[in-house]
């Protein structure tokens, strides 16, 4: 092979760094390598010794005589890039990862594996990239008859929905800022045009992201649009392929986002009019509240709040928010911003570890718009009520179970405030344009289903959120492989060749540790949230005792570390139980709840009227469903959505860490991408 290494030539180049070298080889199972060979080409030779710059740029000298295991020549597939990387004659990591590269240099950011499509966040506009004549050039094309595209995707999903009278659905799925949710968008933007006549359900269905966005977005590290919530977009269509209504399901969403909070109150802050700003007593900057002046940026960069406040605004007019409603929701997002400002002071109360709450306008300005009185916010903040025994008791709260409770609050309103405004704008989109019901018409009630979802997650510190968000992956992850192996099937058969040896890798193990097995994961974590003396701590014990044997499961032996270690299919994860119980519980405590009970603000009290109705008929002492039990339980009403459709896989990938435009991360790429392969 030596003598083939010219000027000119395309190499692979094996650095044979392996950063997990040394590792503890068991938790090693399911990671890929982190480096993996990179390709370049050679510049120079003199004897013995080539000189080749690789795909990023840099200059490497190597001795061909000792070193030339290192070297490997390129398959002609993988010099110029293919659109269908299953035409790679490298059909391997290193392939794959420079076949996006050297594309994604070009400025092509779509490539396809088979029918998946893969995606690369450009950053930037593409001029000309979605465009009137784009739709048209994709539509009732085939997928690969022209460049990849998300529109061939939807198209494909329109027209099997259309020929076979069959529900499609499209799972997008990438880690957060790899671009999910602007895919969804183009998808429905496609759609809307696909299905010909504008009707106002296209319109109505597009103003709803805006409002969603403002409500379930925030800026974090990785995103400054970040999703907080996953959703699946369920367009119905009629028999002529119109859209008819759309119906939008929410999943998890994560009431702390880290960096700043919630996009709304920022956006309310500057946006609202001096009259609404004085009447709810609010002053204009986001520093001045708690639960807005969290983290190090208020402003995010491009993004002008008072017009995304208008825009906000104006879509909420188009989609029959009654001027009512619209007040109330601002009114409300007001008090929590007042609420998050009440200042809690430690205090000795009947010889206890007590707390005082001051007095001053953020209390004031909390209580009148929560429709309670001063003294009710304080009695809420400062004991709380616990049925023991048949009897209630008051017990005094030290200051941090106030600021718990404070928190709680906080989170438990929004959190309704958000399913109420998801629940609208479904009935909104359901409502325009739904016909008469068609009986015996087999094409009845046809639909496309847009799932942007959470991707995989692992940081340095990964809690509850992660596991559930990880745990929903690996059944999309199982969804996915079960689709390619039936793919599999169909062209044996079609082939005629025997097919029952085709192995594949399944990851029912995990879900099973997780979810489904009896003392799984989730059980013990349920069990545990309501066992009178549980903690945590006891938690992980439990989890260690029950599960030490398993390949999958690791758990420190020092409780107070709080860890423990799943190995997912797409890497090991290791959470810390702190916090889990709670955040299982989910609880809105009962002194929040009689305050929201007894509030003069309606609106508040129907947020919660499915809680307050379960009190008031004797079963609110029933242990209230934890959210692990509604969270599977949604996961597994997608499941059966999606096993009923036929689907289509949208894979977004994140570029780099910084949102800049057009570079290219190998390592990290590496670390998403080949999860799906
Ligand atoms: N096709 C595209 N063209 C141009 N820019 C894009 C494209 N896709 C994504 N972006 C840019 O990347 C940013 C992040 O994308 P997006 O919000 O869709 O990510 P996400 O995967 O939905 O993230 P999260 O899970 O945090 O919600 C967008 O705000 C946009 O600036």
């Amino acid at each position: 092979m030596a003598a083939q290494l010219g000027v000119g030539e395309f190499i692979w180049y094996d650095t044979g760094d392996d950063q997990f070298q040394g590792e503890d080889r068991p938790l090693k199972q399911s990671l890929v390598s982190s480096v993996v060979p990179i390709g370049g080409q050679i510049t120079d030779r003199k004897g013995r010794i080539i000189e080749f710059k690789d795909d990023h740029g840099k200059k490497h000298r190597i001795d061909v005589g000792t070193d030339l295991g290192k070297v490997k020549i390129m398959h002609p597939s993988s010099v110029k890039g293919v659109a269908d990387m299953i035409l790679l004659g490298d059909l391997n990591e290193s392939g794959i990862l420079r076949n996006l590269h050297v594309r994604y240099k070009q400025n092509t950011i779509y490539t396809y594996t088979g029918t998946i499509l893969v995606a690369v966040n450009p950053y930037k506009i593409i001029p000309g990239l979605y465009e009137q004549n784009q739709i048209e050039a994709y539509t009732n094309k085939r997928i690969g008859e022209r460049p990849p595209h998300v529109f061939a995707i939807t198209d494909n999903a329109y027209t099997g929905m259309m020929r076979n009278k069959m529900s499609q659905c499209v799972v997008v799925s990438g880690e957060s800022g790899s671009g999910k949710t602007e895919s969804t968008k183009l998808m429905l933007q496609y759609l809307a045009a696909a299905s010909g006549q504008h009707s106002a359900i296209e319109q109505q269905i597009l103003e709803s992201n805006p409002i969603l966005e403002a409500f379930g977005n925030a800026r974090t590290l990785r995103n400054d649009n970040s999703s907080r919530f996953g959703k699946y977009i369920d367009i119905q269509f009629t028999p002529s392929g119109q859209i008819e209504c759309a119906r939008i399901d929410e999943y998890l969403l994560e009431k702390s986002p880290g960096e700043r909070n919630f996009h709304i109150f920022y956006m309310m802050l500057s946006g609202i009019s001096s009259e609404t700003r004085q009447k709810l007593g609010l002053k204009t900057s986001a520093s001045e509240y708690s639960m807005t002046k969290v983290g190090a940026n208020l402003k995010v960069e491009g993004w002008n709040d008072r017009e995304e406040f208008s825009k906000v605004a104006a879509a909420m007019r188009i989609l029959n928010f009654k001027e009512n409603e619209y007040s109330r929701i601002f009114e409300l997002l007001a008090a929590l911003l007042h609420y998050s400002n009440i200042q809690l002071q430690e205090a000795v109360i009947e010889n206890n570890d007590g707390t005082a709450v001051k007095n001053n306008s953020a209390l004031e300005h909390a209580a009148r718009l929560l429709g309670a009185t001063t003294e009710t916010l304080k009695l809420q903040l400062t004991q709380q009520t616990l049925s023991l025994r048949g009897e209630t008791v008051k017990s005094i709260s030290n200051i941090s179970k106030a600021r718990d409770t404070l928190d709680a609050f906080i989170k438990g309103v929004y959190g309704r405030l958000f399913s109420w405004i998801v629940d609208k704008l479904r009935q909104v989109n359901s409502a325009v344009g739904k016909s008469k019901k068609r009986k015996n018409d087999p094409f009845g009630g046809k639909s496309i289903g847009l799932l942007d979802i959470f991707g995989f997650e692992k940081f340095e510190k990964n809690s509850f959120e992660q596991l559930c968000i990880n745990f929903a992956n690996e059944k999309l992850q199982q969804f996915f492989v079960h689709h390619i192996f039936k793919l599999e099937q169909e062209e044996y058969t079609r082939e005629g060749i025997k097919w029952d040896k085709i192995a594949f890798v399944d990851n029912q193990n995990i879900l099973d540790l997780i979810a489904m097995k009896p003392m799984n994961l989730f059980a013990l974590i349920d069990e545990e949230a309501f066992y009178p003396r549980g903690t945590d701590i006891t938690l992980l014990e439990k989890l260690r005792s029950k599960h030490q044997g398993s390949r999958l499961f690791a758990a420190s032996t020092n409780s107070r570390d709080q860890l423990f270690t799943v190995i997912h299919f797409a890497g090991d994860v290791t959470y810390n139980t702190g916090g889990f119980l709670e955040k299982n519980r989910d609880t809105f405590h009962a002194d929040s709840l009689s305050l929201v009970e007894n509030s003069n603000n309606k609106f508040l009290a129907f947020l919660f009227k499915s809680e307050i109705r379960a009190k008031s008929s004797g079963s609110g002492n029933k242990r209230p469903k934890t959210l692990l039990k509604q969270f599977t339980k949604s996961m597994d009403e997608l499941m059966k959505t999606l096993t009923a459709c036929e689907p289509f896989f949208v894979r977004c990938i994140k570029p780099n860490e910084t949102k800049a435009a057009m570079v290219f991360d190998r390592q990290l790429v590496h670390r998403n991408e080949v999860k799906v392969h």
